[in-house]
């Protein structure tokens, strides 16, 4: 029969069996949080063996993997209703990018399905927060496609160069047109990777050996990671006006989503080429191909789109001037064997009830224990969140290091739902990687990221088990260098206070912001009238200001201001509160 955890220690997460092979379905209220279920074997029932459905083609070598452990069950190109009805008999699902696991594939598995397989990176295809609810467990694999991505941009550089794909379809058709097909040389040319993370630095390796001059923009990647493969790290402006190839490689999160638009195709050389292996997203198509057809954009190879598959009258897949591919930088033969036994070891994993290392969302904390933790809980992730973004472009976060002043007689608290938190706000402004419990540290691990932990014993016996939380990002340079200190280490620190959690400390400064909304930081001469100048410039441009609070070091010297926001002020707002001849420095923060 199944069992419920309620665990003593509820974040020994690795201790605890995760999921049932073949339990009855438990019982799951929605907006519940999901609980760690263990398998206990009835008898008659010790030979049964976990059923999992893959829905979309997968290597051989991850079949045979969960044959040897599971019933198998091969359906491809099934219709959403088909789906639907076939997930209930079912404890695990793997797919790529072409499934769409919505709310309603957990509502309809009525329970049983326990974990879902992406065999690959993205998991934009699947609904997160639905499964959370459902208490299943998500797991992907990150870096066995890797270089077939980078391979096939790559691919797409040099095809696009030198006019592959349509010279083939014109000798096809019988014709043979030299003239029409001159190409482009690449060597000597400049190649801009925009996102210089595990594909775009492979890209980069390759690019070099074609003799491309290679630069690239990635405001989170360390500058010696790059310099370490020939590249130099600059700015967005400067990668984007300096280059013959675009290549693009970050995620696609609300910060990347149509970067390249209108305003940055104007900033571009006059033929340049883009390629895309990304996410079709980080492209506003629409102004791609009215550059494409202004000649500014000479050429644009693209693998992803906004919508896939893209309709049949889709004008960039139509337009002479692109080479389009359906979606292949994952498809190697190599690739998908390796992603297969990596997606298919991750599902094995989890049903076994291990920790799965690439997990994407989170089996969460009992209630209980996340009622005490909670509001450090929301206090470690925005601190984790509003340091990250201290950090200027080129810096890269190698060393962070947390201090938490705890009350004595909570000595042994455990922070690592704190440190996860933490991890959570520092990378995932950056990235598209769904940092929880079970991965955080993994993640951090794998970049580059070093979390270390220190506790100060406060005495008496407080309400709150913890007193204030302090994160220092070491060795880094500071876009609002208030926040650090002369040895280049940015620090913030923060309380709670009536379950608000408040920004206290930036660098030496004292402050009281409470943390919601977003936050402006500047740094002053202290005189009279500042409060008043900036707030009217913010309502001169309808911007809700919910508190503001000005810390100093003595009376007429450097004082700096916290203001909270309801809204994004404008980029005209910020420049005039930038030019107020009393500001020193400020910056804009999402919290
Ligand atoms: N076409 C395919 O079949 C295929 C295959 C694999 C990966 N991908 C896609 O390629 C992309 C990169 O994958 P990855 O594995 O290298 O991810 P990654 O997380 O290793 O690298 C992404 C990089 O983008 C950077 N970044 C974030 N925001 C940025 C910004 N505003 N400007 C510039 N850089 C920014 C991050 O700092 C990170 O270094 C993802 O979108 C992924 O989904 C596509
Ligand atoms: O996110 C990924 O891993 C790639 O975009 C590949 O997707 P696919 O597995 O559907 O080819």
């Amino acid at each position: 029969m199944a069992a419920i955890f309620a665990p003593a220690d509820p974040l020994s997460l690795s201790r605890r069996p995760l999921l049932p092979s073949r339990l009855p379905a438990t019982p799951f209220l929605r907006h519940r949080r999901p609980r760690f279920v263990a398998m206990a074997e009835e008898p008659g029932e010790a030979n049964s063996k976990p059923r999992v459905l893959v829905a979309e083609k997968l290597g051989r070598g991850g079949l045979d993997l969960l044959k040897g452990f599971a019933d198998v069950d091969c359906a491809y190109n099934l219709s959403p209703e088909e789906l639907r009805a076939k997930i209930a008999l079912c404890d695990a699902l793997i797919v790529r990018s072409g499934t769409k696991v919505g709310r309603d594939v957990f509502e309809a598995s009525g329970g049983r399905l326990r974990v879902v397989g992406r065999a690959g990176v993205g998991i934009d295809n699947v609904d997160l927060a639905a499964a959370t609810e459902h208490g299943c467990l998500v797991v992907n694999a990150p870096t066995a496609n890797t270089v077939a991505a980078a391979e096939h941009g790559i691919a797409l550089l040099t095809a696009m160069a030198r006019n592959i794909a349509r010279s083939d379809a014109s000798m096809k058709s019988g014709k043979w047109e030299r003239n029409k097909y001159v190409g482009v040389s690449l060597v000597g040319k400049t190649l801009a990777i925009l996102g210089f993370g595990k594909v775009g630095s492979e890209v980069a390796r390759r690019a070099k050996g074609l003799g491309l001059h290679v630069i690239a923009h990635d405001p989170y990647a360390a500058a010696d990671r790059a310099h370490a493969v020939g590249v130099d790290l600059v700015t967005f402006d400067e990668a984007i006006t300096r280059a013959d190839f675009i290549s693009l490689h970050m995620p696609l999160t609300p910060s990347t989503s149509k970067i390249l638009n209108d305003e940055a195709f104007a900033k571009m050389k006059n033929g340049v080429r883009i390629i895309n292996v990304a996410r079709g997203g980080v492209i506003d198509e629409e102004a791609l191909v009215k550059a494409l057809d202004s000649g500014v954009v000479a050429q644009a190879a693209l693998d992803v789109f906004t919508k896939e598959p893209p309709s049949a009258d889709n004008k960039l897949v139509l337009h002479e001037k692109v080479t389009a591919t359906p979606h292949l930088g994952a498809s190697t033969v190599e690739a998908q064997e390796e992603v297969a036994i990596e997606i298919a070891e991750a599902v094995l994993g989890a049903l076994k009830g291990e920790l799965a290392s690439t997990s994407v969302n989170a089996p969460m904390v009992p209630a209980e224990v996340l009622s005490e933790l909670t509001p450090f809980v929301v206090l470690a992730e925005k601190l984790g969140r509003l340091a990250v973004q201290l950090v200027a472009g080129g810096s890269g976060v190698k060393s962070v290091k947390v201090t938490y002043a705890i009350a004595i007689t909570r000595g042994d608290l455990d922070t690592r739902l704190l440190r996860a938190m933490i991890t959570k706000g520092l990378i995932e402004p950056v990235s598209d990687v769904h940092v929880n419990i079970v991965n955080a540290d993994f993640t951090a691990k794998q970049r580059g990221i070093r979390i270390a932990e220190e506790r100060i014993l406060l005495d008496g016996s407080p309400e709150d088990p913890i007193d204030s939380i302090q994160v220092h990002i070491a060795n880094v340079e500071s876009k609002f260098p208030t926040a650090a200190s002369e040895t280049g280490e940015i620090t913030v620190e923060g309380r709670v206070k009536d379950g608000i959690p408040h920004l206290t400390k930036v660098g030496s400064f004292q402050v009281d912001a409470s943390m919601e909304g977003s936050l402006i930081l500047c740094r002053q001469v202290d005189q009279p009238g500042m409060i008043g100048t900036v707030g009217s410039i913010l309502g001169e441009q309808n911007v809700n200001v919910s508190f503001m609070s000005v810390g100093r070091i003595a009376p007429r010297k450097h004082a700096v201001m916290a203001i909270g926001v309801d809204d994004e002020p404008t980029k005209e707002a910020l420049k005039k509160i930038g030019d107020i001849p009393a500001i020193e420095e400020f910056v804009f923060l999402k919290l």
